[in-house]
């Protein structure tokens, strides 16, 4: 569990958004609860990594618009983010990696929590001397997951964490970060309607041309759901409709 407060954030944009002249998102306003994970949807190009982006401050707020968490403190410190591609520094091994953060900042890198890391994301010790290039694609996913996790923040940004990976180690990987983000306020975009309908409390498709997120039903049950439930099944041939409808 996190040892931080978990608020909820919201987003909102009168104007929508645009880029480069373009706009990209339209006016939107979007409640992330916290403690809860919220999943996002859409077509290629619609605006969901912007929409991480925004919240991870990479992005410039547009005139108008906030992004604020609920309790009014700055997000700014408390917000995690795993980018699209893992983005594991090629010259620093697993551990240097986990404990990037650290470096960054000029802190003392807690080591022994970072082995601690290392071994709940299903990673062994002969692993944390290797660099990026020789670990597989789900064994860089975990390094990038361990070291977001490292950080200890309560909000938590990802952006297709596991992509890169076959279906059965997402899979293991879904049910990872479901126990070890418990808690913690997620927003997690994804292409994979499963993983959105096993993984999140509330889920949205940005849809439209400028893009607005819409809500969709979300089974029962707390995640992580099990893959074989009827219900999700049924609920994934939905979202796959929803889906399909959404694009421009
Ligand atoms: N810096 C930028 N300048 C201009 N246009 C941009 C910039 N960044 C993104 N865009 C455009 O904004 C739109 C939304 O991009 P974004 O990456 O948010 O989409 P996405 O939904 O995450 O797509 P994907 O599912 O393919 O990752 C795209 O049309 C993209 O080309």
């Amino acid at each position: 569990m996190p040892s931080l407060t978990t608020p909820g954030f919201r987003i909102v944009l009168p104007r929508g958004l645009s880029l480069g002249g373009q706009p990209v998102l339209g006016a939107l306003d979007l409640a992330v609860p916290g403690g809860r994970t919220t999943a996002l949807l859409g077509p290629s190009g619609s605006g969901k990594s912007t929409l991480l982006r925004l919240v991870a401050g990479l992005l410039p707020v547009p005139a108008g618009g906030s992004v604020q968490a609920e309790d009014g403190a700055a997000l700014a410190g408390r917000v995690a983010y795993m980018a699209q591609q893992d983005l594991l520094a090629p010259w620093r091994d697993v551990l240097g990696n986990i404990t990037l953060g650290a470096h960054l900042r000029g802190e003392a890198p807690d080591l022994a929590r970072a082995r601690a890391m290392l071994a709940e994301v299903g990673l062994v010790p002969a692993d944390q001397g290797k660099s990026p290039a020789q670990l597989s694609g789900g064994m860089r996913q975990r390094v990038a997951l361990a070291r977001t996790l490292m950080e200890d923040r309560p909000l938590v940004l990802m952006d297709e964490p596991f992509s890169a990976v076959d279906a059965p180690t997402r899979h293991r990987m879904q049910s990872l970060s479901a126990r070890l983000l418990a808690g913690r306020t997620v927003l997690l975009v994804t292409h994979d309607p499963l993983e959105a309908l096993r993984l999140a409390d509330q889920i949205f498709v940005l849809t439209g041309a400028p893009a607005v997120p819409v809500a969709v039903p979300v089974p029962t049950g707390a995640p992580p759901r099990p893959a074989g439930d009827p219900a999700l099944l049924e609920a994934q041939a939905a979202l796959l409709e929803r889906l399909a409808e959404a694009v421009a």
